[in-house]
């Protein structure tokens, strides 16, 4: 696979071009760094190269260092002997110390290592609207080339940590006024001015400033270590499982207090060190499954081209489709949001409102963008409007019936290229088409609450549905800025399947007699947003109770059927919307235990009768975070099994995406393969033991532990049989 190379040319007027070619975003590659140090050696060299331009050819400067050979440099074991003279001997002394100027010309972006190499040149001129940025902490590492030293010199420590910290980029505007570019230049002119300036520089008419040697813009030592002191705090907070935020803090500090250099020697170090770590190995993973989710194989391999999109109708002004439509429409596609009478119309459209009111309250969203984007909005009655729509979204109540009948209508009036999606979360779709003869274009369009936020689309392909349909579903999901994941057809599909074990386990643990708020910490610890308690209040009781008969009538071999959700809603105690769950919550809906909840649980303990004596059992923080991830991990198999979806890191990326399962675990699958199936399924043994077919390990996990074969390879053929 080519992997890139690097270009020089020397123009009349002694300006020597640099150009790194590494398309799609001129990532650099070993061969790229080589290719590096081989033009900068030719450049120094000649006696007719004056200066130096360096660029990224096409429209981007650079995307930094190749990510897929990090992940090559973490199955060697952090072994990065081939990239080991980049920071001190290429960057540092051959470009920022070279006698020779060097200026960055930088267009579309220059993110990472490729923001780190513009930094050691001599001026940096950009383009309008670049990106430049230093993402690396989202990868799990932290800035490897001196941008942990040079960023700090150039814009000053808060910013700088900031970007660090957030992995946002800015933009070339900002970062002029930042001191991080020189100049802005339109695009057509960037390289003949970057020329010129090269030229300023070498003949002093110009300032040659070393980024590394600055110290203008750095804080006092005092100020510095105050500054950093309270980030450490924020991050701590933040990010309590990771570490690597903390190690970049600490690189930062090494050049503030001992100078560049020694800086730059320790963020080397640190960087290798978080390279191999497991929260990096689970990011870069993410990074790309995030990508994959879009390629299907015998789907988006056949050669189709999504077909235009301009207006989407959507059956149903509730809280789902209300929030669909704002995802629609705040990315420029035209809605008709259909109810069946004038009230439900207007309290639909008045929570899309709702919706992109809060974006202008919080300051995201001008007045005139929000009369714009609502503009692209119509309510209707009746089905006229739906004449000329592209795709259609039913999201009406979970009520067969009343979905059939809204396909057979929708059938008969909508255009035959018309994508028919029902946003149903526990109904067969194959029933839903049941009474229609457009079955092959019939899908599962399912959004995840709040669905405007939330950034999965589940995609479901029932056994008729036409590969164009998915691909045109999957541009949609892109077009809203959704990631979209394409899975088969069964009750909870892939996310809520998956996760059906994760309140049950839970429930069961409180019915052996765990304090509930216990085991919340425990899980949000973990990473999860929330813990299993305070997320059911949120949902709401009723669509919990709602959802988790599906999964009884479904999979009765595998569930806990608990007292305790009855128990709380006979005395109206329906979650967060009531005030009163799991948790009480005041005027601002903030969550508080409540101590009432103990008779609750009590009548619960003693009508299930698990707890061994009537006696509380007594688990580890660990044992609980087992207790009620592994039956996940278990039912996680059994959808790899069924091929509910079509590779494993599908799943993983759903379930970051529709769970809020940890991004720095991995996902569900990536976690579990790093914990062992062995030790997985001897586990779930032990419980399957104790409390029955709940926990018994499925043929997957037990064929893995017993062979030591990771339970990602399952789903590797790409075929989905369960549709
Ligand atoms: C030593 C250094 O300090 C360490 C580092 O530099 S670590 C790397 C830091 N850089 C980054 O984190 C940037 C990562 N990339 C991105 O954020 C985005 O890809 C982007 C903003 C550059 C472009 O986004 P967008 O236009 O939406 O395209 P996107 O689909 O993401 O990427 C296009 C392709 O480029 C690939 N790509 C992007 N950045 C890459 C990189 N740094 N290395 C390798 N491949 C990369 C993607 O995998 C994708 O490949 P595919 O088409 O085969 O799926």
């Amino acid at each position: 696979m080519d992997k890139g190379h690097v270009e020089l040319e020397v123009c009349p007027d002694g300006v020597a071009i640099i150009t790194i070619h590494n398309p799609p975003v001129n990532s650099l590659s070993v061969p790229v760094f080589l290719g590096l140090r081989k033009k900068y050696e030719e450049a120094l060299k000649r006696d007719d190269v004056k200066a130096i331009v360096l660029t990224g050819a096409g429209d981007k400067f650079s995307g930094g260092f190749d990510i897929t050979s990090m992940q090559g440099f973490q199955k060697a074991n952090g072994d990065d002997s081939s990239i080991s003279f980049v920071s001190v001997d290429l960057q540092t002394n051959m470009v920022e110390g070279s006698r020779k100027p060097s200026v960055a010309a930088i267009q579309g972006l220059a993110l990472g290592g490729g923001l780190e190499l513009a930094m050691c040149c001599h001026a940096r001129l950009a383009a309008p609207k670049a990106q430049l940025g230093l993402p690396e902490l989202q990868l799990g590492v932290i800035p490897g080339g001196g941008g942990t030293q040079r960023l700090p010199r150039l814009i000053g420590l808060p910013k700088a940590i900031e970007m660090m910290l957030t992995s946002k980029p800015i933009s070339s505007e900002e970062a002029r006024e930042l001191g991080l570019v020189d100049a802005i230049v339109p695009a057509k002119d960037l390289i003949s001015t970057a020329r010129r300036w090269a030229l300023e520089i070498t003949n002093s008419q110009k300032p040659k400033i070393v980024s590394l040697h600055k110290t203008d813009k750095l804080e006092a030592l005092g100020e510095a270590r105050e500054i950093l002191r309270f980030a450490r705090q924020q991050t701590m907070k933040r990010a309590p499982n990771l570490f690597h935020p903390l190690k970049c803090l600490d690189a930062v500090e090494v050049g503030i207090v001992s100078g560049g250099l020694a800086g730059l020697y320790k963020e080397s170090e640190v960087f290798r060190e978080c390279m191999t770590s497991d929260n990096a190995k689970a990011l870069v993973h993410v990074f790309f499954a995030q990508r994959a989710t879009g390629r299907i194989k015998g789907i988006t391999d056949l050669g189709l081209k999504p077909r235009p999109l301009k207006k989407v109708g959507i059956i149903g002004g509730g809280l789902m489709g209300s929030g669909i439509a704002t995802a629609c429409i705040l990315n420029g596609i035209q809605v008709f949001i259909k109810e069946i009478n004038s009230d439900f119309l207007q309290a639909g459209i008045d929570r899309v409102k709702a919706n992109l009111m809060s974006r202008v309250k919080k300051g995201n969203m001008s007045e005139e963008k929000f009369n714009r984007t609502l503009a692209l909005l119509r309510g209707t009655l009746d089905y006229n409007d739906f004449k000329d729509v592209d795709i259609v979204v039913e999201a009406v109540i979970e009520k067969l019936p009343l979905k059939q009948q809204i396909f057979s209508d929708l059938e008969k009036v909508c255009p035959s290229r018309c994508v028919l999606a029902s946003n149903t979360s526990t109904i067969d779709l194959n029933l839903v088409s049941e009474k229609i003869n457009a079955k092959s274009r019939v899908a599962g369009a399912h959004f995840f609450s709040p669905a405007h936020i939330m950034p999965l689309f589940e995609i479901i392909r029932t056994s008729t549905t036409e590969p164009q349909v998915l691909v045109d579903l999957l541009d949609f999901g892109k077009r809203i800025k959704k990631v979209p994941v394409v899975v088969g057809n069964c009750p909870g599909f892939a996310v809520n399947r998956t996760f059906f074990p994760y309140t049950q386990a839970s429930l069961l643990l409180a019915d052996l007699g765990l304090d509930v708020y216990r085991i919340d910490r425990i899980i949000a610890g973990f990473g999860m947003p929330m813990g299993p308690f305070r997320l059911a209040d949120l949902v709401g009781f009723e669509v919990g109770v709602a959802s988790g008969m599906t999964y009884i009538e479904a999979y009765p071999d595998r569930v806990y059927k608990s007292k305790l959700f009855p128990l709380l809603m006979e005395e109206k105690r329906l979650g967060e919307k009531t005030r009163k769950g799991f948790y009480i919550y005041d005027e601002r809906r903030k969550a508080k235990p409540d101590p009432e909840l103990r008779k609750y649980l009590d009548k619960s303990r003693s009508l299930a009768g698990v707890m061994p004596n009537s006696k509380p059992i007594q688990l580890s923080d660990e044992q609980v975070v087992e207790f009620i991830f592994f039956p996940v991990v278990n039912e996680a198999c059994r959808v790899l099994e069924e091929r509910v979806v079509s590779k494993a890191s599908d799943l993983d990326i759903a379930s970051i995406m529709g769970m809020g399962f940890p991004a720095y675990r991995g996902g569900i699958v990536f976690w579990a393969d790093l914990i062992g199936a062995k030790h997985i399924a001897s586990r779930l043994n032990q419980l399957y033991k104790t409390y029955g077919n709940f926990f018994k390990p499925c043929a997957w996990l037990e064929h893995c532990a017993a062979t030591g074969q990771p339970l990602s390879t399952k789903v590797d053929n790409n075929v989905m049989s369960r549709l």
